[in-house]
């Protein structure tokens, strides 16, 4: 059987505080019916994604986007169906949203959406929502105080609110040290942090999560860490991101995007490559390699989640 390929739009509509996302529930009569969904629809022919979005949030809900953004594509095979879900994160948009069609729809805090039912497709979608465009790696710094300031000068100043703490000169005692200060630090500003090192280390310190290396990636054969915590991994390739999501990593880096100091002798991936592989990535994925906060509405343009650095945050 040839399946029909169905390319749907999709939005994640963030309320003002940024704090909300609007759910729709799909009838009962239709497929996956009952379950809860981002709005949208299939576009008709000739229609671009934003195209087809802006009509179908009109029609369902009454609303007229002002200002979107392209959040995360996914492929998915349903039985019957190949599906790519095209979704935008709507940040502005007028009018009051109602179910025009009589579907149920609902503003949910972010951290209720796990509790929500949703078709297959949508678990990467739910990790990108609650995700941030920036994603600070920590330089190696010797002194703690100097280390402590600077951290808390980008969740500060930059609004930097997922970290994760990358300290390889640290034997294991000084670097639980360093993460459970660092912890504190991110807990004040409601910023997560995530442990490069191995999984166990979570249960020495109640962080939220863990970031692999690509070794450490590649050598396991199921996610190490429970689903309440996030799993980050390095990627460099195809196989790495196959391999990501396999063990049901939550969100990757993928690197190197441009020539970094720290790496010299690693070609870099360029933005075509790049956005190739995202295409066929199944989870959220940050661009990495000599990235700035100015590169971040491109690589959201390529559909990554936006960027991963330590330079432009360390100051
Ligand atoms: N809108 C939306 N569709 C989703 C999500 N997740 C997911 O797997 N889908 C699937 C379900 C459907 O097979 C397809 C969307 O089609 P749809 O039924 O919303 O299409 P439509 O609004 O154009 O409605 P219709 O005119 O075909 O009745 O995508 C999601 O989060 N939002
Ligand atoms: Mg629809």
């Amino acid at each position: 059987m040839v399946k029909r390929r169905v390319h749907v739009a999709a939005a994640a509509i963030i309320s003002a505080d940024g704090r909300e996302v609007l759910l729709a529930r799909r009838p009962s009569n239709v497929d996956h019916g009952g379950l809860w969904e981002f709005p949208g629809g299939k576009l008709a022919p000739y229609e671009t994604g934003l195209e087809g979005l802006k009509r179908e949030l009109h029609e369902e809900l009454g609303v007229e986007i002002q200002r979107a953004q392209p959040l995360i594509r996914i492929h998915h095979e349903y039985s019957d169906k190949h599906i790519l879900l095209d979704v935008w994160q709507v940040h502005e948009f007028s009018g009051e949203p109602f179910g025009r069609e009589g579907q149920a729809v609902r503003w949910v805090p972010m951290a209720e959406l796990v509790n929500y039912p949703f078709p297959a497709a949508n678990l990467p979608i739910l990790k990108a929502v609650m995700l941030p465009t920036e994603y600070l790696i920590t330089a190696e710094e010797e002194d703690e105080v100097l280390f402590l300031a600077r951290l808390e000068r980008a969740l500060v100043e930059d609004g930097v609110r997922l970290v994760q703490l990358r300290a390889k000169t640290l034997d294991e005692s000084a670097y639980l040290a360093r993460a459970e200060q660092a912890l504190a630090l991110c807990r004040r500003f409601e910023a997560r942090l995530l442990l490069n090192g191995a999984p166990e280390l979570l249960s020495r310190l109640d962080a939220d999560g863990i970031h692999l290396t690509s070794e450490r990636l590649m050598s396991l054969e199921r996610r190490p860490i429970a689903e309440g915590k996030w799993l980050s991994a390095s990627t460099h390739d195809r196989g790495q991101l196959v391999q990501a999501g396999r063990l049901g990593c939550d969100f990757v880096t993928l690197s190197p995007l441009r020539t970094t100091p720290s790496h010299p002798e690693v070609a870099p991936m360029g933005w075509h490559d790049f956005q190739q592989l995202v295409e066929r990535a199944a989870m959220p994925v940050f661009a990495l390699g000599g990235m700035t906060r100015f590169d971040a509405n491109h690589a959201r343009a390529v559909g990554a989640q936006g960027i991963a650095s330590i330079r432009d945050f360390w100051k």
